[in-house]
């Protein structure tokens, strides 16, 4: 089996192009454990297959490194659009990708040398009902700056699904501690049913904010699209940053904007084609 390796902001997935390869009779949960292994594998944060979609010029299908399957991946998303254009499954600027958590529109920039140097996604419109996102720290409504207790001390979250779970926390610095230490805490937290992804953010101005980030399923990767999505509204929501920012996160930059007159999100950053190779497993 063919795979290509990708990277948006330094969030790396094995990609499988499924217009070419047949994975219908692969354990794809048990695929994406083996291949994202840094080891004894390809290495990466996980596993997407571009799949062909009926609805859309492709279909994203994304798997965490632990095998359990994720709606959205905002990285991911990019490097898929790149793909399906620097290899020519369609030739368009304009294209549209199917996910778990929808129908995507995004619009891709192209270079000098004919290949996509960074792609805008409209991440849609985040979703803020508690029992939606799900979380179950309130009965109904917002959480936004809701204080919590985690393993005995006292912290303020917002949550917010970008199709895909996210909890929020503002803090003055992203420590090893707070990441490594409370963000496998709160993933795996009850309160939070589907588990969610965890955010650590500085806020440096309204305007520029610092970002790490312990995923559901990964770990702590470089980088995480829905995540920084998810930290644009929330900074908007507890009134700490401007509905445009710049979000250095560990892998590279992302520019974020949550628009007031359609409330959605979109991101622009980075796609990065690394290297093929083929899987022998
Ligand atoms: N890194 C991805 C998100 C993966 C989310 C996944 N860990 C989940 O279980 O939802 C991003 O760029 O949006």
């Amino acid at each position: 089996m063919r795979f290509t390796k990708m990277h948006g902001a330094g969030n790396d997935y094995v990609y499988v192009d499924c217009f070419a390869e047949n994975v219908d009779q692969l354990d794809l949960p048990e695929l994406a454990k083996r291949i994202s292994h840094r080891h004894y594998g390809v290495g990466g944060d996980g596993l997407i297959l571009i799949r062909p979609s009926a609805v859309a010029d492709a279909k994203m299908q994304m798997f965490n490194a632990d095998g359990s399957e994720s709606e959205m991946c905002g990285n991911g998303i990019r490097c898929v659009a790149k793909y399906v254009y620097d290899h020519r499954i369609a030739c368009k600027e304009q294209m549209r990708i199917e996910t778990g958590a929808g129908v995507l529109d995004l619009s891709l920039s192209i270079g000098a040398d004919e290949k996509t140097e960074s792609v805008t996604v409209d991440m849609g419109v985040p979703i803020l009902e508690a029992a939606s996102i799900p979380t179950r720290l309130v009965s109904n409504g917002k959480v936004v700056d809701h204080e919590v207790e985690f393993a005995g001390q006292h912290h303020r979250v917002s949550c917010v699904s970008m199709g895909n779970p996210h909890c929020v926390l503002f803090v003055p610095e992203a420590t090893d501690e707070l990441v490594l230490g409370l963000g496998p805490l709160v993933e795996v937290d009850p309160r939070f049913p589907n588990r969610t992804n965890v955010e650590f953010v500085q806020v440096l101005s309204r305007r520029e904010v610092r970002q790490r980030t312990w995923e559901r399923g990964s770990g702590e990767t470089w980088a995480c699209g829905t995540g920084a999505s998810a930290v644009c509204v929330a900074g908007v929501l507890t009134g700490r940053t401007d509905r445009t920012i710049l979000n250095h996160l560990l892998g590279g930059d992302l520019t974020m904007t949550w628009d007031e007159s359609t409330s959605h999100v979109r991101m622009t950053g980075g796609a990065v084609e690394v290297f093929s190779g083929q899987w022998n497993e």
